[in-house]
């Protein structure tokens, strides 16, 4: 089969929602205070907080943008300056070794044999391209950067858009059909569609109790593992 290019979404997909609300987000709301009291003033932190402090009327402290972050945090809005502050709160975490990235290992294991038969591995997640770095350089499995050539996040657009899919095929420099969307949300794959990738619904069993099986929630094509989804 002629190589083709893989694009990946990371929580629910390749690794556990439960990794991420109960590890990562967690530690993102305990440090977040003191990381914004301590590094507030730093131009990289200074844009999002900004931005945040300007979407909601102009907040005047950063105790206040602290306060809707946190809110943020356990709504889990995918908010872009949201992700890239969890980004910097946890690389710490990560470099003291505190927690290790969940990867299921069917994932790892079918993402190391795409990449040997010649097929391109992305990601596109919500998570910041500095986050799913450290995501992917601190795995259970070890370093997996190696196995992607280009990283993408919301600020190339949202993953319920089709024109976010469009921008991605531009940098793939691939035409659609070649490119396969894997995620674990629907309208995710529906935009990805409507751009004219393929798509595959990851319904994992111990993120989805209750599968979403095809005709009345969604037409994607779908599996529970990696290792259910051949591309030859
Ligand atoms: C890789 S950063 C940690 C996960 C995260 O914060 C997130 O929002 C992941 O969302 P996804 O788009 O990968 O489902
Ligand atoms: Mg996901």
């Amino acid at each position: 089969m002629k190589p083709c290019a893989i694009l990946t979404d990371i929580e629910g997909t390749t690794s556990s929602i439960a990794f991420v609300k109960e590890v990562l987000f967690p530690y993102a709301r305990r440090v977040l205070p003191q990381y914004v009291a301590s590094h507030g003033r730093e131009p990289e932190v200074r844009r999002w907080l900004d931005q945040v402090a300007a979407e909601n009327g102009g907040l005047c402290s950063d105790a206040m943008i602290s306060e809707v972050l946190l809110g943020w945090i356990d709504e889990d809005r995918k908010h872009t300056a949201l992700k890239a502050l969890q980004g910097l709160l946890w690389e710490e975490g990560y470099r003291r070794g505190d927690f290790k990235a969940h990867v299921y290992p069917d994932a790892v294991a079918r993402l190391q044999l795409w990449k040997s038969r010649g097929h391109d591995l992305s990601v596109y997640s919500s998570g910041s391209v500095p986050a799913q770095k450290l995501f992917f350089g601190h795995s259970e499995a070890g370093d997996l950067r190696p196995l992607f050539s280009q990283w993408f996040d919301t600020e190339i657009g949202g993953k319920r858009e089709a024109d976010s899919y469009r921008q991605i095929l531009g940098r793939l420099e691939r035409p659609a059909e070649e490119v396969v969307f894997l995620s674990d949300v629907v309208e995710e794959l529906d935009a990805a569609r409507d751009a004219g990738l393929a798509t595959v619904l990851l319904d994992r069993r111990s993120d989805y109790p209750t599968p979403r099986l095809g005709e009345a929630t969604h037409d994607h094509r779908r599996v529970e593992r990696f290792d259910e989804l051949s591309l030859d």
